[in-house]
């Protein structure tokens, strides 16, 4: 079988520590999958990981039985909006049109067709009468809505986006979360690291609970159970009781 996702052995560290040991899993496609786990668990280094966005210290990453180089164009990725510049001086819909750019080649301008594209997947996201506007103008919720739709633009099969629903508004999560639906009845594979475990198990259909190894994977119904639960977040409960941390 081809799956969306087959990682064996996947060793990652920082300066020496280890963050992610001995991971491995196989997803099929056209899933809606959530990357759970506490905090520091190596939820967002495992995406980054396997986009080869940063070095793994072992272990192979297959998508869709090709290699991330192979597949890179077929694969969007949107970091967390914490990781982006947004005082860069980009309009909303040039920012969309960039999606377009792996389809372009080398040196080709994006034509008349890729401009309405792009304000189709704006419409996607109900930010077309934003099109003018500079990035950083917009609310977080706003611009979390934006980079889904240069993810859109770009056609890719695979959809990775690190902590999408972090400080937005309810109407963005939803039409975000809608959109993700979508992707995932027409076939496309979408990878989603979240830390709200309220609404994980509404929200996808397979999980990769984490903390630091791999402690289970599987459909939501088999891993949001609270026995397999604790096993992630034990510590994390220990030391707030320890501390009488109150969230
Ligand atoms: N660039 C970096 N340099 C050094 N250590 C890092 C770096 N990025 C992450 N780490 C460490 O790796 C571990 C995993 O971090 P990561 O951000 O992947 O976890 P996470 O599960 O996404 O956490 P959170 O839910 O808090 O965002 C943490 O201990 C973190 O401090």
């Amino acid at each position: 079988m081809t799956y969306a996702m087959s990682v064996q052995n996947l060793f990652v560290s920082y300066h020496g520590n280890e963050a992610l040991r001995n991971i491995n899993f196989n997803i099929e496609k056209g899933n809606l999958v959530g990357i759970i786990g506490p905090n520091g668990a190596g939820k967002s280094t495992l995406l980054k990981s396997l986009l080869e966005l940063i070095p793994k210290d072992q272990g192979t990453v297959v998508v869709f039985g090709k290699s991330i180089n192979e597949m890179r164009k077929k694969i969007a990725y949107v970091p967390q909006r914490s990781d982006m510049d947004w005082t860069f001086p980009i309009s909303v819909i040039d920012t969309v049109l960039l999606g377009t750019y792996p389809s372009l080649g080398v040196f080709r301008r994006p034509k008349k067709k890729h401009r309405e594209w792009s304000y189709h997947c704006l419409e996607k996201v109900g930010m077309e009468k934003f099109s003018q506007r500079q990035i950083g103008e917009l609310s977080g919720g706003q611009q979390q809505r934006v980079f889904l739709a240069r993810a859109l633009a770009q056609k890719a099969d695979l959809f990775c986006l690190d902590e999408p629903f972090v400080g937005i508004d309810i109407t963005s999560e939803e039409t975000i979360v809608r959109i993700l639906k979508e992707l995932r009845d027409e076939g496309k594979s979408v990878f989603v690291v979240h830390h709200d475990l309220s609404k994980a198990n509404t929200y996808f259909d397979e999980l990769i609970l984490l903390n630091k190894e791999l402690i289970d994977v599987g459909p939501v119904s088999e891993v949001f159970r609270p026995e397999i639960m604790m096993k992630a977040y034990e510590s994390q409960l220990t030391f707030m009781k320890q501390n009488e941390v109150t969230v």
